[in-house]
């Protein structure tokens, strides 16, 4: 077998709050008549460039056509040269390997007519507990929409929230109380993430305020690679600490520095989910949890971290993949499922990640490139399309 053709397609998405993510839909053809999908999802991230998508094609045809789709490790050691990994959380080429790696996955797991799951190791979970997030608030009137979100996620079965902390803490407090006022203990909070707005002072001196309120974790409170006071913090503040992880060399320096209780490994910031599993072997092997992140994928992204995540021994704390919720459309037939409050993993008899592209919607959803647009840098940092200043 060997990969025939790739195409990538990029689509906006609009959210329900009105901001639109760009992905890069991947497909990877064979020989034998058989694609493989995957999805560089949500390029809507800062530093405002972006890349030249039918350079990329050309480039990514160059290294993949004539090669076996199944020789996934050899592939990703050559993307890796072609697309090295950074000392950024946002790193676009870590997008591009994810959606290729991801692709190969689907492609090789339905050659073979199996689930990427069984690809990867089998099942231990049929589904992923998961909660959902609450973006970061400016003003004080945004309490009040959030905690409709709240209500209205709450009515469909989720019950773990997570909150973007750090730019208004008197927002920060009045949702948290409203929360315990009106929810008391049938809704926690997973998360304060601090999104690596602050200093780790800062953040300590926030999370000394907002400690009033049960909260599980803080994410993000350090200056990004600040390893040191990622450190500092974590040995002044009772709460376990979570960062995501962008590279190699990044974990091992959390690793060496002892900076962090739970690594949140997603596909997408660390290069794929071939990646992800060495990442989530990585915190096995230090002693630490894991947790899967999320940009917030579609339906092709969440689904390949259901399967990785059903595959995980060392998944022992509450995820974030929640994307399609949050998306007004989808581009597959067949979304993946949320049931109170857990992603369930597609079923194990559908080969690959169970996914079937809807050619309609992307057909309504393609856009000509990854151009920016007119976005703010609040927009970029806190997925709303809200202008106020
Ligand atoms: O945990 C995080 O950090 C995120 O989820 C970052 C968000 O900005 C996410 O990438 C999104 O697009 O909502
Ligand atoms: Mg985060
Ligand atoms: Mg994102």
């Amino acid at each position: 077998m060997k990969i025939s053709d790739l195409r990538l397609t990029v689509v906006g998405i609009p959210r329900h709050t009105g901001f639109v993510s760009k992905h890069v839909i991947v497909e990877i053809m064979s020989d034998e008549g058989v694609t493989g999908i995957g999805e560089m999802s949500d390029f809507s991230h800062l530093p405002r460039f972006s890349l030249d998508v039918t350079d990329l094609t050309a480039v990514l045809k160059s290294i993949l056509i004539g090669k076996n789709p199944l020789d996934i490790s050899a592939i990703n050691k050559e993307l890796l040269s072609n697309f090295p990994e950074m000392m950024f959380y946002y790193e676009k080429g870590n997008f591009v390997r994810n959606g290729v790696d991801a692709a190969l996955h689907d492609l090789g797991a339905k050659a073979l007519g199996i689930s990427v799951a069984d690809l990867i190791g089998g099942r231990i979970k049929d589904k992923i507990k998961v909660c959902f997030p609450i973006f970061r608030h400016r003003f004080m009137e945004e309490v009040e929409e959030n905690l409709a979100v709240v209500r209205k996620r709450f009515q469909q079965g989720f019950d773990v929230f997570r909150l973007y902390v750090g730019k208004n803490l008197d927002a920060d407090e009045a949702f948290l109380d409203g929360v315990k006022q009106e929810f008391g203990s049938k809704v926690k909070v997973k998360s304060l993430d601090f999104s690596h707005l602050l200093d780790w002072k800062e953040a300590a001196q926030a999370v000394k305020r907002l400690s009033a309120y049960d909260f599980q974790m803080v994410e993000s409170p350090a200056f990004q690679n600040d390893f040191e006071g990622l450190r500092h913090f974590r040995l002044k503040v009772d709460h376990p600490v979570s960062e995501h992880v962008w590279s190699f060399r990044q974990q091992s320096e959390m690793i060496k520095h002892d900076s962090v209780d739970i690594f949140n490994i997603s596909p997408i910031f660390i290069g794929g989910l071939t990646c992800a599993r060495k990442a989530a072997a990585a915190a096995e092997v230090a002693g630490k949890g894991c947790l899967l992140g999320t940009t917030q994928e579609l339906s092709i992204g969440t689904a390949a971290m259901a399967h990785l995540g059903s595959s995980l021994v060392n998944l022992n704390y509450t995820s974030d993949p929640t994307g399609p919720e949050l998306y007004q459309s989808d581009i597959v037939k067949n979304p993946v499922q949320y049931e109170n409050g857990y992603l369930i993993v597609p079923d194990r008899d559908k080969p690959g990640f169970g996914m079937e592209l809807d050619p309609e919607s992307i057909a309504k959803h393609k856009v000509d490139d990854l151009s920016w647009g007119d976005v703010s840098v609040h927009q970029l940092q806190d997925r709303t399309s809200q202008t106020k200043a």
